[in-house]
């Protein structure tokens, strides 16, 4: 490892980049690690919890689920250890810590998530949080905040409202703030005659929601869009557009999901917009596919793309980054570690352009220059470098992670009934 690492440095020096440099940065960088892989977005609201409605879906069958809080725990522990880096932990509200009562998400509070607060210090981590807007009996009219029904509505702002006096809660325990994301599947599957209607009740929602002011030491509020979801094809009440004029008009964090666009939109290309106006963005790295949202994420050119804009960012910008997948159909901790190290190989391909110089050469006109640059990029031996951090990192090393993975389906997975 030591040669190649060697090598790979002098490869890069070549080209004016400091792999040293770049290893420091990568070790700065935290990835927020979401809860929800290891259950398929279960959570321990009901013995055996399963994801039912709303506007997402986790599809497959493989064995191995996480049951309870001990076992998510454990996933999540050993998906830790193959994952380089600083990492942080996004936890949903459906999975507190309710010791077999049934809480509803009303009456959700700070007690519920402290063993996940003690847990998260054990570990050397901090916490985000998620209000859990789907999955419930009064989300399966397809409406949460923009419900016409006034019961409805004042459930999930009283929900949220809940939420985010944990999130609170959490900052001020882990002295740093914990992100509070909200996203609902709000939406009908045909033309709507009310989207007004619809989206002026959701603006007032948030409103009463906001009412209470937490000191952005302890909790930063995020709105999280999407295009359409399974049942919400028509229309989503909570478009990208109306989060963005929202987020603008009360200076809140837009959180950008990157499965959650059309298609052919480059979600990278939002980053340097948003961030004229904005200080801070939330970040879902996620991988579309068709109708899906929720890929687990790998190493193409949307990802890419996205890792080196946000490197490229203003000095002075804070750009939370999160994971944002889940599936079913595959071990999950596989999916974990597959994913997050995806991520952040992104982020080192990212720390390694020779970024001084492809903007010299675009400004010098040179354009097929800065394109034969960016080719050479891709050939350049990254792959030792990312080699080099997990072994910084005290992880497995590219061709040897797999290895744990299995053994873990073997020894611990495989015996779950
Ligand atoms: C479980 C998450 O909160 C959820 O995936 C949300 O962030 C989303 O992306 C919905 O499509
Ligand atoms: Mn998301």
């Amino acid at each position: 490892m030591a040669d190649r690492y060697t090598d790979a440095k002098t490869r890069y020096a070549e080209i004016g980049v400091d792999t040293e440099a770049a290893l420091k940065r990568l070790a700065d960088f935290s990835l927020s690690l979401h809860c929800w892989q290891a259950d398929d977005v279960g959570g321990f609201e009901s013995a055996g919890g399963e994801l039912s409605g709303g506007g997402i879906q986790a599809t497959g069958n493989y064995p191995g689920k996480a049951r309870n809080l001990s076992e998510l725990r454990a996933d999540i522990e050993t998906a830790m250890k193959l994952i380089p880096g600083k990492k942080r932990l996004n936890l949903h509200a459906s999975y507190g810590d309710f010791g077999g009562r049934a809480v509803d998400r009303d009456s959700i509070e700070p007690e519920y998530f402290s063993s996940w607060v003690s847990w998260a210090k054990e570990q050397g981590l901090q916490l985000d949080f998620n209000c859990t807007m789907f999955s419930h009996r009064l989300a399966d009219d397809g409406f949460t905040l923009s419900s016409k029904d006034k019961g409805i509505r004042d459930f999930w702002i009283a929900h949220v409202q809940r939420c985010r006096e944990i999130s609170a809660y959490m900052g001020r325990e882990q002295g740093s703030p914990a992100v509070h994301n909200i996203w609902i599947p709000d939406g009908m599957k045909d033309y709507p005659a009310d989207r007004f209607g619809y989206r002026g009740i959701l603006t007032r929602s948030l409103d009463r929601i906001f009412e209470t002011g937490y000191p952005e030491s302890e909790v930063l509020d995020a709105l999280e869009s999407k295009l359409f979801g399974i049942g919400s094809e028509a229309f989503v009440v909570g478009s990208h557009d109306f989060y963005l004029a929202y987020a603008m008009s009360r200076d809140k964090m837009i959180c950008l999901d990157m499965g959650h666009f059309h298609p052919t939109e480059l979600v990278a290309d939002k980053v340097s917009a948003i961030l004229q106006f904005k200080d801070t963005l939330l970040l879902h790295v996620s991988r579309p596919m068709r109708w899906d949202s929720d890929h687990i994420v790998v190493l193409n050119d949307d990802l890419y793309f996205m890792a080196h804009e946000v490197a490229r960012a203003a000095a002075g910008k804070s750009i939370y980054v999160g994971l944002d997948f889940f599936d079913a159909s595959v071990n999950r901790i596989g999916a974990y570690a597959v994913g997050a190290r995806s991520a952040l190989k992104a982020w080192l391909a990212a720390y390694l352009e020779p970024a001084e110089e492809l903007v010299r050469l675009e400004e010098a006109g040179n354009f097929i220059g800065r394109m034969a640059l960016s080719e050479r990029l891709k050939t350049m031996p990254l792959g030792d470098v990312w080699d080099r951090f997990c072994e910084m990192n005290d992880v497995p090393l590219e061709a040897d992670y797999m290895k744990q993975v299995a053994d873990y389906e073997r020894d611990v997975l495989s015996r779950r009934g």
